[in-house]
């Protein structure tokens, strides 16, 4: 709906046949979107090559798990000049890749310093309201940062432009992590001190891992670390928060994902997560016990007094260390 008021003519693909055609019929993409009118310079289709036949931009947004295989359908009908953007948050499950490795992979005709991510606090059901909104775009070439700037910006979407691929991405995909978190200190009955401390702990740990990943500390205090943060940790439209919440609530993580009907990244990627923190030997107490919770059946009051109670320590490293002299540590 944002390329269509940008002017555009704007093809939606889809796997299913029928959901297609029930958006070319109805005008409304009634599953997701409600009620809400689809423009007329917007077409669903279930053909690939329909979709992307003179396609001159290709945004995907495909579940993270997908994205492998929704890039393989779409190679043999892009063009090699098209610029290619994703808005997918999270990791590939087995490999751990980020989207941009996983695209160029895939996308052989595109040369992978053009591919683009776009990340930051952004729900669908606020942006399709014309709800002002800003975004992140992050590309290894400024041009091609530039380019889908170009094509997104609007006066209700503000898209800044950043060089650092890796911080935006890992920024999209770690902070579905402290959502869960959150909501489940919501269910559990735990008050804004509590949620405070997960968003503003949970970005240290996120900024600690992205640092060692090769990302830009900076990044993580800009909208695909801290504005992503604040608005899955408390929005009402947050899929993550809300199965954290029922977790709280002390529904079954099997139930939960059954309940939502849709995807909640953060399940996926707090499996690879505490993966990569053990692989780069970082510090991750949160994602830790998420961990424990989600995949070793670990009581949530449980996980929240191991992380209470662990070793004291000082709030920012390097800044104690600077002091050394002065607290002779
Ligand atoms: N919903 C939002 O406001 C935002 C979502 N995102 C990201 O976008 C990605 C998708 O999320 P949503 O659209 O919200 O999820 P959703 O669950 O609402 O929709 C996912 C869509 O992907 C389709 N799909 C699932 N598996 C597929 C496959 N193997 N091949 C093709 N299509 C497949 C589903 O049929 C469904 O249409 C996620 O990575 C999410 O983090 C990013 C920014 C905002
Ligand atoms: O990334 C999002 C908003 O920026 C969507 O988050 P949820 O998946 O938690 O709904």
């Amino acid at each position: 709906s944002l390329l269509a008021d940008n002017e555009y003519d704007v093809t939606v693909w889809t796997r299913k046949e029928e959901q297609a055609e029930q958006m070319n019929r109805e005008r409304k993409n009634r599953k997701y979107t409600g009620d809400f009118g689809l423009s007329e310079r917007i077409t669903a289709t279930a053909s690939m090559e329909t979709a992307l036949t003179g396609a001159t931009a290709v945004i995907f947004a495909a579940p993270s798990h997908a994205t492998r295989e929704v890039a393989r359908l779409a190679r043999p009908f892009l063009d090699s000049d098209a610029i290619v953007i994703h808005a997918t948050k999270g990791f590939e499950p087995e490999t751990m890749k980020r989207m941009t490795k996983v695209l160029a992979e895939e996308l052989t005709q595109i040369d992978p310093g053009r591919l683009v991510v776009m990340s930051g606090p952004c729900h669908a059901e606020e942006l399709i309201q014309r709800s002002p909104t800003t975004v992140v775009v992050a590309a290894d070439q400024l041009e091609a940062a530039q380019r889908a700037q170009d094509v997104l910006i609007s006066p209700y979407f503000r898209v800044y432009t950043n060089p650092d691929v890796t911080g935006v991405e890992l920024g999209g995909a770690l902070k579905n992590i402290i959502a869960l978190g959150a909501g489940l200190s919501d269910g559990l009955g735990f008050g804004d001190n509590a949620k405070a401390a997960l968003l503003t702990r949970g970005l240290a740990e996120i900024a600690r891992l992205g640092v060692a990943l090769g990302g830009n500390a900076l990044t993580f205090a800009g909208l695909a670390g801290v504005g992503d943060l604040v608005v899955t940790c408390t929005s009402k439209h947050s899929r993550n928060w809300r199965a954290g919440y029922m977790l709280g609530q002390g529904k079954p993580l099997q139930e939960v994902l059954e309940t939502m009907g849709m995807v909640v990244e953060g399940v996926k990627t707090t499996k690879a997560t505490y993966s990569l923190s053990q692989q780069h030997e970082v510090s991750m107490p949160i994602t830790e016990q998420l961990h424990e919770v989600l995949f070793a059946s670990v009581e949530p009051q449980i996980a929240v007094g191991r992380l209470m109670g662990r070793l004291r320590t000082h709030e920012i490293e390097d800044i104690a260390l600077e002091s050394a002299e002065k607290w002779t540590l």
